[in-house]
C-alpha cells in the first residue's frame, strides 16, 4: 500500500506581478498594441522556471471594476501575452487576477492573499521557497501578507520591506545570473 504514503512534492513558485514587471505600465493597459514587454523579462522569467519554479501572474485589474475595458479586453491581451512567452520558451503556468474596484473590498486585491489562496487549490507550493517579483508596495504587502519567503522590488523607489530593491528588470537578471545560489537553494 505504498500509495498510502504519498505526498504531493511542494514546489517553488515565481509570482509575477504584471503591470510595472511583465509589461510597462502605461496605465491601465488593455490593448494588445499598448502593451510593451519590460526588457529582460523572458530572461529572468527564464532564470526561475530553468530551476524549476513554477510561474503564476498575479495582477490587479481595478480598470475592469472601474469600467475602463471587460473581463473579455483583459482575457484576450492574457491569451496573446501567454503566447508570446511560449514563443520565447516559457509556460505561464496561472494567472490569476483581481477585477474589483478598490472600493469593493474583496480578499483578491493585493496585498489580500486570495489570488495566492486560489494557487494553493490547485497547486501544492512551498510559499517559503518562493518569490514575489513587483514594482508597488502592495505587491511587497502581498508576499509579507501570504508569507511567501522571498521579494523583489523593482523601481527607482526603495521598498523598505522588500528582500530586495532594484532599478530595472536588467538589473535583477544581471544580480541573479551572478548570484545563482539565491535562487536555486
Ligand atoms: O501591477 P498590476 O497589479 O499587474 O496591475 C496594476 C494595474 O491594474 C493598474 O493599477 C492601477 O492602480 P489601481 O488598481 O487603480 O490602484 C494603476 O497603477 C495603473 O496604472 C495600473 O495599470
Ligand atoms: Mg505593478
Ligand atoms: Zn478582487
Amino acid at each position: 500500500m505504498d500509495n498510502l504514503n504519498y505526498q504531493p512534492s511542494f514546489q517553488k513558485a515565481l509570482f509575477l506581478d504584471r503591470d510595472g514587471i511583465i509589461n510597462v505600465d502605461h496605465g491601465y493597459v488593455s490593448k494588445i498594441k499598448d502593451f510593451e514587454f519590460v526588457e529582460g523579462i523572458f530572461d529572468l522569467v527564464k532564470l526561475f522556471s530553468k530551476t524549476g519554479y513554477l510561474i503564476f501572474i498575479v495582477t490587479n485589474q481595478s480598470g475592469i471594476g472601474r469600467g475602463y475595458y471587460s473581463e473579455e479586453d483583459f482575457s484576450r491581451l492574457t491569451q496573446w501575452m501567454k503566447k508570446k512567452f511560449q514563443e520565447n520558451g516559457i509556460q505561464i503556468e496561472g494567472i490569476y487576477y483581481c477585477p474589483h474596484a478598490p472600493d469593493a473590498n474583496c480578499n483578491c486585491r493585493k496585498p489580500k492573499t486570495g489570488m495566492i489562496e486560489e494557487a494553493l487549490k490547485s497547486y501544492p507550493l512551498d510559499l517559503s521557497a518562493s518569490w514575489v517579483i513587483g514594482d508597488k508596495q502592495s505587491d511587497i504587502d502581498l508576499a509579507d501578507a501570504a508569507h511567501i519567503g522571498h521579494s523583489i522590488a523593482i523601481g527607482n523607489r526603495k521598498i523598505e520591506n522588500a528582500e530586495y530593491n532594484f532599478s530595472s528588470i536588467n538589473e535583477c537578471k544581471r544580480f541573479l545570473e551572478e548570484n545563482p545560489a539565491i535562487i536555486n537553494a
